[in-house]
């Protein structure tokens, strides 16, 4: 890739604040370039659909992490709300909440969109969190290696017909041999050289992760606590072209 602004449209801002006006301002600040702004639990929790909506008046495309994981009835009914009150262009739940729970989340986007007359958000699921390593999958009981576990919940996922899934870019090679070229990988845990790990675990360079095949980066602190997120954004797409 060697063009900044399509390297740019690959990466999603994780604006994980209280601050309202800081998160809107921030927006507006990472160029109409930028692939998205992602907004999750503690800003959704602080301010709900309409900081939400604030915060999309700067025109990114949003990601709506609620990672929801409840039983179908509960999580079809916040799906369908969430499409009708934030508009997102994409949002998730969680793969281990099982077949009939993204099924349901699947058909909620599809009835709530279509009865509003918007577009059907992207519905992805969240495989193994990203800072989890296998000596934790093993604490909690789950199969692993992380990468096996990753490719038997995004088989799961994509037969239940979702978009794709959240995994982190070490297993982008073995899901994409397990599902194909079309199915959306949305990936975090993506550290520069220069910035700090944190509480990620399975990590990744933005370039290697683009080459490596991931649809959309889920970038937040290396941008956000950055003294200059604008630069550490142009920052990263150039590394990105570069790839
Ligand atoms: O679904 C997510 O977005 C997500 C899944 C996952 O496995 N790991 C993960 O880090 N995330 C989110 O991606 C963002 C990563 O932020 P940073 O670690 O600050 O770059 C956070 O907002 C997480 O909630």
């Amino acid at each position: 890739m060697t063009d900044t602004n399509a390297a740019l449209s690959r990466v999603f801002c994780a604006i994980d604040t209280t601050d309202l006006a800081h998160a809107a301002d921030l927006a507006g600040r990472l160029g109409p370039s930028l692939g998205g702004i992602k907004l999750g639990l503690e800003f959704v929790n602080a301010h709900g659909p309409a900081g939400v909506r604030r915060v999309a008046e700067a025109g990114h495309p949003i990601f709506l992490d609620l990672k929801y994981h409840d039983i179908p009835n509960t999580v079809a009914g916040a799906v369908r709300a969430a499409t009708s009150s934030c508009r997102p262009f994409m949002l998730n739940v969680h793969a281990s909440g099982g077949k009939a729970m993204m099924i349901a989340a699947r058909d909620a986007a599809a009835s709530a969109a279509h009865k509003d007359a918007v577009r059907k958000p992207l519905v992805i699921a969240v495989t193994v969190l990203t800072s989890l390593d296998d000596t934790d999958l093993d604490a909690v009981g789950q199969q692993g290696p992380a990468a096996d576990q990753v490719v038997r919940l995004a088989r799961l996922t994509q037969d239940c017909g979702l978009d794709g899934i959240v995994c982190s870019a070490r297993e982008i090679a073995a899901v994409r041999a397990a599902c194909g070229p079309d199915f959306k990988l949305i990936v975090p845990g993506i550290r520069p050289a220069w910035s700090e790990t944190g509480d990620q675990k399975r990590i990744m360079t933005p370039a290697d992760a683009i080459r490596a095949g991931a649809d959309y980066l889920v970038i937040g602190r290396p941008i956000t606590g950055a003294p200059d997120p604008a630069g550490a954004v142009a920052r990263i797409a150039a590394e990105i072209a570069g790839a």
